[in-house]
């Protein structure tokens, strides 16, 4: 679909680069299409890499030294230079378990469990396996889910916040994952020796986790869950998983519901598993079982703003966006927000702070960012695809109006963004059907307090607009 926007004049991100001496030689793509509803392969190359695999289109290379002045001149490290060098899991391994770091606080003790040998536990869609591109070029699974538990919500729904490492930075990413259906391969994935209590406090399990008799708030207790089965039954009517193995039999209660799907019976082990339902289980099964929706999950990537989405900043509208796509997605009663460390389009907290002083001197967002040496956007997507694959969302309806976004999370990856679910600021929706932002906040009942409006934020808006060819009509009025 056309839009006014599509019309604007922008300036490119090669043309913009090349105002900066610093990334004077790097672009070598970007071409403006329109996004409706399509399916096409880009033959254009990555527009970011790590150091590791970047050749000839490493787009911001760590300066030399001697490049390095002071002041406004002075070059930051690059995203290359800030790659770790930690080799992701292998998902196919078997033995490796060396991205899951240890617990802080001591493991519950669970004997039993300790027995289960690995294999015993099957997640119910543990069959995570490398991801391989089109081009056959990524092997490694590049993020991969460490863990995950429950958020409520204050209207009373919720969503399963996810954690994510990866293996281009040392920066924790998250998604906000809606709706059941939604499962990530490598945290169902089987991790070697785990016991069942392992996967309950990674969150991977199905259903919703109860509260048990045996969880006394308490030090210097005997936090052992053995031999309080009959407890359980007559008391809770708790889910309990009854473990028994070849030389010793006792019972280990979790209060994972729909456990019993997740759970085989290994030979090796001489191990069996049961899952004895307490009555309460009918309800939690529903809620466990919602229907995948058959239509393409709604995804939004989003970019961390801690000024605009903690900081009340209304220099731009990003805690507006989050809440928004957050809204939608509840209504839809699923989807996912990715949410990306990259704070001030990649450039930092720090950075950020420094431009607004240059904005406040009249230089606009893209402007600012290359008087300090900066990319007008150097944010990347690797994470972002290599999240979405391990949630197995290949076919998405995305909300942005960026399309570089769109063309950066298609590129070398099969992930196809089939709609792109536009996202109209609220002020300026409101400006363009001649209310004030107020009166449409209430009668959209959608946004609660973030909606922002002001002339700092048309600004901020008519650039990404002008300059960064993103898709909003820019009301008649401005
Ligand atoms: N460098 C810089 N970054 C900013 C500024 N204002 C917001 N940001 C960052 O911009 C990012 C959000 O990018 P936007 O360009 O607003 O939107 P987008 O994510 O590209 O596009 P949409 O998907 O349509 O929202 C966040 O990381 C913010 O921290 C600014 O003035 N300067």
């Amino acid at each position: 679909m056309m839009t006014a926007a599509d019309t604007q004049e922008y300036i490119p991100r090669n043309l913009m680069d090349h105002m900066n001496p610093y990334f004077a030689k790097q672009h070598h793509h970007h071409h403006a299409h329109s996004y409706g509803h399509h399916s096409h392969s880009h033959n254009h190359s990555r527009r970011h890499h790590t150091s590791e695999t970047s050749t000839s289109h490493n787009v911001y290379p760590t300066p030399t030294p001697s490049s390095c002045t002071s002041g406004l001149q002075t070059p930051v490290p690059r995203r290359s230079s800030l790659a770790h060098t930690d080799p992701p899991p292998s998902l196919s391994s078997s033995s490796s378990n060396s991205y899951n770091t240890p617990p802080a606080t001591p493991p519950l003790s669970l004997p039993l469990s300790q027995v289960i040998t690995p294999g015993l536990v099957q997640a119910t869609s543990a069959t995570a396996t490398a991801t391989t591109t089109e081009a056959g070029s990524r092997k490694e699974p590049v993020a991969w889910c460490t863990a995950r538990a429950r958020i409520p919500t204050p209207d009373g729904s919720e969503y399963f916040l996810h954690i994510y490492e990866n293996s281009q930075d040392k920066k924790e990413h998250l998604a906000f994952v809606f709706g059941d259906a939604i499962r990530s391969r490598s945290l169902d994935k089987v991790q070697p020796n785990e016991t069942e209590m392992d996967r309950v406090k990674r969150g991977a399990y199905t259903g919703r986790l109860r509260p048990i008799p045996a969880a006394v708030n308490a030090i210097g207790v005997d936090h052992s869950l053995t031999n309080t089965l009959p407890l359980f039954q007559e008391q809770e009517q708790t889910t309990a998983l009854m473990v028994e193995t070849e030389s010793t039999t006792a019972t280990t209660v979790l209060s994972t519901d729909s456990i019993s799907s997740t759970m085989t019976t290994t030979t090796a082990a001489r191990t069996t598993a049961t899952a004895l339902m307490g009555q309460d289980q009918e309800e939690d099964t529903v809620m466990s079982m919602a229907t995948p929706s058959s239509s393409t999950p709604l995804v939004r990537i989003h970019s961390e703003c801690f000024t605009g989405e903690i900081g009340h900043s209304a220099r731009c509208d990003c805690g507006e966006q989050l809440d928004e796509a957050i809204q939608r997605m509840k209504e839809e009663g699923a989807g996912v927000v990715v949410y990306l460390r990259q704070e001030g389009r990649g450039i930092g907290l720090g950075e950020k702070i420094k431009a607004y002083n240059l904005q406040d001197l009249g230089y606009d967002t893209v402007m600012a960012n290359l008087l300090l040496n900066h990319g007008a956007d150097e944010r990347t997507y690797e994470v972002a695809q290599g999240i979405l694959e391990d949630l197995s969302l290949d076919q998405i309806r995305l909300l942005t109006n960026n399309p570089d976004k769109i063309e950066q999370i298609e590129l070398d990856s099969q992930i196809r963004v089939v709609e792109r679910v536009p996202m109209m600021p609220k002020s300026w929706e409101a400006l363009e059907q001649g209310v004030e932002a107020s009166e449409f906040e209430v009668k959209e009942g959608a946004v609660e307090n973030k909606t922002v409006k002001g002339k700092e934020l048309d600004r901020y808006l008519k650039v990404k607009v002008e300059r960064m060819r993103h898709m909003i009509p820019i009301p008649g009025v401005l």
